[in-house]
């Protein structure tokens, strides 16, 4: 029976509020350390035994696969019983719930493929060999970037589900349109693709919607503040009927802004829902005061948070301290030595430590002072698990078996080697190709064909179609067991002389094991790898006991150890610069977050500690973080020899820094403007988020995502403005270098010296390597001041500016000045009213006439 009064017993006045507060929209603002995981588990449990809700009917929707595993097993700790936890899950495990049941609502099979980043690549360079692009035009990495880029917006739906042609002659476009040909010739999908195929099916199909709306009575999301705008979105549509939707997390832990985290869903969810409830969790039973006054402190800096100061009443502790070192040798060995004397004269097990870091790098120095020391300690997310080459090489065989994939066939079918070469795969591509067959289908039909009918094909085909009739009857264990062995990779790995690798397959293999032997959690070959496909870096358990734990303070989040070492708190590493250069402002917060998760990991002792020298990543000398300086010297007791000259330049350096920092530009929507590349566009989205306008560029028809900070973006004014002036500059002096030639092209500027000018049809002028000119003052004069009427006035019909969206970065928030329309200014101007159907160019082209012609 469950008890009500226990629970009670168990948790704090908040924390039992965001317990039984079940009904309605509910936020709870959850600091450090307060029992965020307590809570949620509990409310759970509490829908269940209280409420006599059935598993099947809530969702709770966790940041990892590790931690919905914890609370499955907490859950049923708490609750007993067989019910199926399915539902907690994570955003991307959701979906695939909905897709297995649904996905053949789009003639998809239910047994789809998910691909990871591996997967990915082994699709581009597949392709790369088609197209004969080599990696130095285009790396991996650009092309998974824009990739996802593209598959921010639901457009490119069309050419998977409808097979809508696209011709485009951009390399990257190819290279895009051909991945998603092949996406869809396998039924793969990419992580971007889950959530997108999803939210396609569910606003395509009502009934659908319906369905899902009314089975999830109740929804529950984990580390609110990491959820990006669509996976929010999802839980919010599948909320609409029953209206129970709970939400909990940190803004101020939030550490994956740069990918696509949008903190602000859970800071204004009050305002989204003015019916909502706030709970705001903040004792923290995790740290001590002296900890966690350092992290107040340090958080309050930052802007976009809800406003908030940690208490608890754990017992003072002892002091928080930071190392300053003359060099990282110092340093190293300065945390290696700290370790040890806590170790022998405070019982201390080396267990007890964590060595966090913003870049991996830094854990270099840190490893060799602990070899040197004798020290054991294991990195976290060094190579990742299941991106390691021997566990994809059995995950694929398994899957070739399972769903005879291309992707599977070409990482396996010459591992080990069986003597078939590029020329051989080309062959079978071909067939594959003319057959509209799979790889595998191909090479297994014409495998007695002259030039396929190779010993090491036939052996091949043998041993999956063996495998394949047995699969069903024997455990997935059991199968890697029998391909390990037949196929001859145990061999192959033995030979290798890398003993880890068999040694992680082994774990592999353990890992299954354990979960076959839980009777509830039975399995098939399918599931199996569709939940294995969805495993991500923070899904790795590393309990080799007594060693200390290094690992990047991403990697910690969530975590908590009884001794933390910052280390490399040093400018240009946290906040790092690359960031910093990359997203000025925001990434300033997210960096201050990011020492902020650091500190509060802590229990009952914090250290941070820098060193002196040159750091060739930021090609810089180095000096203590600027959030160090952020911090009184009373929250700490300095050791190490920190001289005043050190300080004195670190505050000159950032001072610069900060002046330096790049200006967003500020465009609101429907704003047109200018690109050196692509010519005039509109702004059709303001993606705050992502610090990017959406343009929609006239010359190429495209649609293009440009970065705020993005220097060559001017208003469409003011590169008309610097276009007539050069025009204005050509006519006095037409037979000057580059002179000015006839053009019915648009306003190109390619860049500073070749300038081809102005708008649509006829008295275009194209000028070429023009130096800074002179011009004619009250012409400039004159034609300013036409301009900036334009800019107010020259207005497409019926446009209506929406004032509103304006985005007034420097301020970083949104000023709000009402609506205004073309049809308010269309009086004042001469001979242009908004009848004039909608083209600005013209308008604009008749303007300079009448002025300089
Ligand atoms: N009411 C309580 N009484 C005593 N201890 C508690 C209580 N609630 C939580 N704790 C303990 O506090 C610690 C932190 O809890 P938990 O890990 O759930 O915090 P969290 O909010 O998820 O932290 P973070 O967001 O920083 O990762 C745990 O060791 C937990 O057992």
């Amino acid at each position: 029976m469950y008890s009500t009064e226990k629970l009670k017993a168990e948790l704090n006045n908040e924390q039992f509020q965001a317990v039984t507060s079940t009904e309605g929209y509910v936020r709870v603002i959850a600091g450090a350390g307060s029992g965020k995981t307590r809570a949620l588990t509990s409310r759970y449990a509490y829908i269940i035994g209280a409420l006599g809700i059935s598993s099947s009917n809530i969702l709770c929707v966790t940041f990892t696969n590790k931690a919905a595993r914890e609370m499955r097993i907490r859950v049923k700790k708490l609750i007993g019983g067989n019910s199926d936890l399915g539902y907690i899950t994570t955003y991307h495990g959701f979906c695939v719930r909905i897709l297995r049941e649904d996905i053949n609502k789009i003639s998809y099979p239910k047994n789809f493929i998910i691909m990871d980043v591996e997967d990915q690549k082994t699709v581009l360079r597949d392709i790369y060999r088609e197209l004969g692009i080599t990696s130095k035009e285009l790396t991996f990495k650009q092309v998974l970037r824009f990739i996802s880029r593209q598959k921010t917006q639901l457009h490119y739906l069309e050419y998977i589900l409808d097979s809508k042609k696209n011709k485009s002659k951009d390399k990257i476009d190819k290279i895009f349109i051909r991945y998603l040909e092949k996406q869809q010739r396998n039924f793969a999908l990419d992580f971007d693709d889950l959530i997108n195929f999803t939210l396609y099916i569910l606003a395509k199909y009502p009934d659908t919607l319906l369905k899902w709306q009314k089975r999830l009575h109740y929804i529950l999301v984990d580390e609110t503040q990491d959820s990006s705008d669509k996976q929010f979105k999802l839980v919010e549509l599948l909320s609409r009927f029953h209206k129970n939707l709970f939400v909990v997390g940190d803004p101020d832990q939030t550490i994956y802004e740069w990918r696509g985290a949008k903190p602000e869903i859970l800071v204004n969810f009050d305002k989204t829902y003015p019916d909502s409830k706030t709970i705001v969790m903040n004792q923290n039973y995790r740290s001590t005061p002296n900890i966690l006054s350092l992290g107040n402190h340090i958080i309050k800096n930052n802007k976009i948070r809800v406003a908030k100061d940690m208490f608890t009443q754990n017992p003072e502790g002892v002091e928080v301290i930071h190392f300053h070192a003359q060099n990282d040798n110092e340093e190293g060995l300065w945390v290696a030595t700290e370790i040890k004397k806590l170790v022998y004269e405070d019982n201390c097990k080396y267990s007890d430590f964590a060595i966090l870091y913003r870049a991996n790098y830094i854990s270099r120095n840190i490893e060799q002072s602990f070899i040197r020391e004798n020290i054991p300690y294991s990195v976290f997310g060094g190579i990742r698990f299941f991106e390691r080459k021997e566990i994809k090489d059995v995950l694929a065989y398994l899957r070739l078996i399972e769903f005879e994939d291309d992707f599977s066939f070409l990482r396996v079918v010459n591992v080990p080697s069986r003597g078939l070469g590029k020329r051989f795969i080309q062959n079978v591509a071909e067939i594959a190709e003319k057959d509209n067959v799979s790889l595998y289908q191909a090479l297994k039909t014409n495998v007695s064909r002259k030039g396929l009918n190779r010993k090491g094909a036939i052996e091949f085909i043998e041993l999956i179609e063996s495998k394949r009739k047995i699969k069903d009857s024997i455990s997935v264990s059991d199968l890697i067991k029998e391909i390990m062995d037949e196929s001859g990779l145990s061999g192959y790995y033995r030979l290798d002389g890398d003993t880890d690798r068999l040694e992680n397959v082994k774990e592999l293999q353990n890992s299954i094991i354990t979960q076959e032997n839980n009777t509830e959690e039975n399995f098939t070959l399918t599931e199996y790898l569709q939940e294995i496909a969805l495993y991500t870096d923070m899904d790795i358990d590393d309990n080799r006991n007594d060693r200390v734990k290094l690992m990047t303070i991403h990697t910690s989040k969530g975590l908590e150890f009884p001794h933390v070492f910052l280390c490399g708190f040093t400018e240009g590493i946290l906040p790092s610069a690359m960031s910093i250069k990359e997203r000025g402002k925001k990434a300033i917060e997210e960096e201050r977050r990011l020492t902020y998760v650091a500190i509060t990991r802590a229990e009952k002792a914090f250290y941070m500690t820098d060193s002196e020298g040159f750091n060739f990543s930021t090609g810089s000398n180095k000096y203590p973080s600027r959030f160090l300086f952020e911090i009184s010297d009373n929250f700490f007791v300095r050791k190490g020899k920190l001289s005043q000259d050190i300080i004195d330049e670190a505050k000159k350096k950032f001072q610069l820094e900060l002046n330096g920092l790049p200006k967003p530009k500020s465009f609101k929507l429907k704003d047109l403007v200018h690109h050196p590349i692509w010519g005039y566009g509109k702004v059709i989205e303001i993606n705050l988020d992502r610090e990017e306008y959406l343009i929609d560029f006239e010359k190429t028809g495209k649609t293009k995502p440009i970065n705020f900070y993005f220097r060559g973006l001017s208003s469409a004014k003011d590169a008309l403005n610097h276009s007539q002036i050069t025009k204005e500059k050509g006519k006095e002096n037409s037979t000057s270098v580059g002179g000015i030639e006839s053009s019915d092209k648009r306003v190109k500027d390619l860049g500073e010296k070749s300038i081809e000018v102005v708008p649509d049809t006829q008295d275009l002028v194209k000028v070429k390597d023009q130096k800074e000119e002179e011009y004619n003052e009250e012409q400039l004069e004159r034609y300013k001041e036409i301009l900036s009427n334009l800019n107010q006035k020259a207005i497409e019909d019926d446009w209506i500016q929406d004032k509103n969206s304006h985005t007034d970065l420097s301020k970083e928030g949104n000023s709000t000045k009402g609506l205004s329309t073309a049809k308010d200014y269309e009086n004042d101007l001469p001979g242009i009213k908004s009848k004039t159907k909608g083209n600005f160019w013209s308008i604009i082209t008749s303007m300079f006439r009448s002025i300089f012609c």
